[in-house]
């Protein structure tokens, strides 16, 4: 029955969306039961228990009708036609029966979901990680963080608890209204012309307080994203004084949550006197008729007993559909959802540590050839036209240009994280797809402006660039991205927690933990994608010298905001609108009067100096 969720501090139990259930959406769900296929004899077995389970439940208020029965002096049935003892004492075998077979039907079950859940989810994740950027861009890291967590559970209730139910509810309701029938035909088409009208009304009923719950849960979330804010931004709030507008926008927002709420609780009360009045007012209705016709001598006490039992077995079966059915529905929709990931063409990268080795060595000689490039989601826009460059193999080159002009984009071509439309970036003088892909990520690092770190320890931060290096290996790292010192200093040196995306380090000592990391990983082909963020004069000059370490002998690839850094640079190529407008060295670039390099080294210079 529809279960109303009212209390509006559920704000964490969202609503999935429900899926059709037709033929498409059963394939799916086939495409996601064959992770069941490796424990299908666990799985038979849970559903042949389940049966078992199931028809010995329906046993019981026979049991009960023939103690009765057999309490009065009158034979209930020719099967049950012991005395109390032998009937009791049957009745106990076969609740002991029950118990048995109930017991392993539920652990199997969960193990087969368990077990072919954690197949799903490790599947999912693997694909995850192995899809191209372009599938990241389009998407919300929320949202696939969701079809892992909250999709894959509603599947995994699905196949404990949701089809498990639907069976046995299924063969309650045949075997109750069967049994029903056998008993008193009569009872039992009086009962079953009333019962279907009342759960219809019950079910439209709650599903629009289920409605109403939702908007409440809304709400609240509503109301929690404002205190997230708030306190994300507390500084700002405090700066402009803007507590009392905060305080008045938060009681606001709770006060609708309250009325929601209430209005909720009012139909929740008419939904209970619903439920009291009709479903019981249909018992006493039945056991009324049933006790005249008891009276007349139509039918035994153990006989109306059995029926009023019956009946409730077979109401509760049909008051539970609307609500597993939804829940299958859900399923549905949570499987094809997942499916859609399980279903993208991920990139040709392993998952197997082993095939990590790098195959193909490159030098560090390095080419665009006529590149354009469009990004997928914006076709619209060409990001990067008729780029052609060559890099020799140790060579600094620096790319510069104004904000949008494809920088970055180009680092993510080197790095294949996507392709261009047309021309070919050469490693070696070799196309890049003549290499496989880990090869040449593997011998390609990159410093980001931004050094994301993960949520261990320094030490393994480190160890990130190259998994099986040692902590001698790390410390060396270390050392040479002058960041030794500052992780000494820490009381836990190396195993020092750098917090949720490194946050517990400054920003020019996430620079060099990431400097250290590229060290480790020693890539011919490096890329510097320069941080734009101010770092003061001391950190900058150790990141500087890091980064002078790390560039030694390697091709780089420098994108630069300041242009101070890369006077040394062999080659400067200047990139405006996707276009590269000039290219050479530092001092042949000033010497050409009106070209964008030196406008923009006179404007950096002029601010510097003022
Ligand atoms: N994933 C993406 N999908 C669609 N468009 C993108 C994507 N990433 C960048 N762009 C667009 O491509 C263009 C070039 O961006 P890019 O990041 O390469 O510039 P940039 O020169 O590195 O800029 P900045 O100096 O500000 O970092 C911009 O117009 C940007 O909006």
């Amino acid at each position: 029955m529809a279960r109303a969720r009212l209390n509006s501090g559920n704000a964490s139990e969202k609503e999935l969306p429900k899926a059709k259930i037709n033929r498409e959406s059963l394939k799916n769900i086939g495409k996601l039961i064959s992770y069941i296929k490796p424990y299908r004899g666990r799985f038979i077995a849970a559903l042949l228990f389940l049966f078992v389970s199931s028809i010995v439940g329906l046993a019981f208020p026979s049991f009960l009708g023939a103690l009765i029965d057999a309490a009065q002096g009158k034979t209930h049935s020719k099967y049950l036609s012991g005395g109390l003892t032998v009937i009791g004492l049957t009745a106990f075998s076969v609740l002991f029966v029950q118990a048995f077979v109930s017991y392993f039907r539920v652990v199997w079950f969960v193990q087969v979901a368990e077990k072919a859940l954690a197949d799903i989810r490790r599947d999912t994740y693997f694909k995850l990680i192995t899809l191209p950027m372009n599938f990241f861009s389009n998407r919300r890291v929320g949202e696939l963080n969701s079809r892992i967590s909250a999709d894959l559970s509603q599947i995994q209730d699905a196949i404990t608890t949701t089809l498990a139910e639907m069976i046995r509810q299924l063969i309650l309701m045949v075997g109750g209204v069967t049994l029903l029938a056998i008993v008193s035909i009569k009872l039992t088409l009086s009962l079953l012309a009333l019962l279907p009208f009342l759960i219809a009304f019950a079910v439209v009923f709650g599903r629009f307080i289920r409605k109403i719950s939702r908007q409440a849960q809304d709400k609240l979330a509503d109301s929690n994203t404002i205190v997230e804010e708030t306190l994300q931004g507390i500084a700002n709030v405090k700066a402009f004084v803007n507590e009392a507008y905060e305080a008045k926008r938060y009681n606001g927002n709770l006060r609708e949550v309250v009325n929601i709420a209430v209005k909720g609780a009012r139909f929740r009360g008419i939904f209970a006197s619903f439920i009291v009045f009709c479903l019981f007012g249909t018992i006493i209705g039945v056991i009324w008729y049933g006790s005249s016709l008891v009276s007349h001598g139509e039918m035994t006490v153990g006989d109306l007993t059995k029926f009023v039992l019956y009946a409730i077995f077979v109401a509760a079966a049909m008051g539970s559909f609307p609500e597993l059915y939804a829940n299958m529905q859900k399923a549905v929709g949570a499987s094809e959802r997942v499916l859609e990931i399980l279903n993208e063409n991920a990139e040709p990268v392993s998952i197997n540590a082993e095939d990590n080795i790098i195959k193909q060595k490159i030098s560090g000689n390095l080419s665009f050839n006529n590149v354009n490039f469009f990004y997928p989601s914006r076709p619209e826009i060409t990001v990067l036209n008729s780029i052609s460059f060559d890099a020799t193999a140790g060579q600094k080159v620096a790319i510069v240009g104004p904000s949008g002009s494809g920088k970055s984009t180009m680092a993510a071509l080197i790095l294949q994280f996507y392709y261009p439309q047309s021309g070919t970036i050469l490693f070696d003088g070799k196309p890049a797809n003549a290499y496989t892909l880990t090869d040449i990520r593997n011998q390609v690092a990159i410093v980001p402006q931004d050094v994301l770190l993960f949520g261990g320890t320094i030490l393994e931060n480190i160890q990130y660039g190259a998994l099986s290096a040692s902590r001698e290996d790390v410390i060396q790292a270390a050392k040479q991205a002058n960041a030794h010192q500052f992780i000494s200093n820490f009381p836990e040196g190396y195993d020092t927690l750098v917090g949720e995306r490194g946050v517990k380090l400054s920003g020019g000592q996430r620079q060099r933990i990431a400097i250290a990391r590229a060290l480790l990983k020693n890539p011919s082909i490096l890329i510097l994608d320069e941080a734009t963020s101010s770092l003061d004069s001391e950190s900058e000059r150790l990141v500087q010298d890091a980064l002078e370490v790390l560039m030694k002998g390697r091709t780089s690839v420098i994108i630069a905001h300041r242009l101070s850094t890369i006077r040394e640079a062999d080659k400067i190529i200047v990139l405006d609108k996707g276009i590269i407008t000039e290219t050479g060295t530092h001092e042949e670039l000033m010497a050409h009067d009106g070209g964008l390099y030196r406008y923009l080294s006179q404007l950096q210079l002029e601010s510097a100096t003022s």
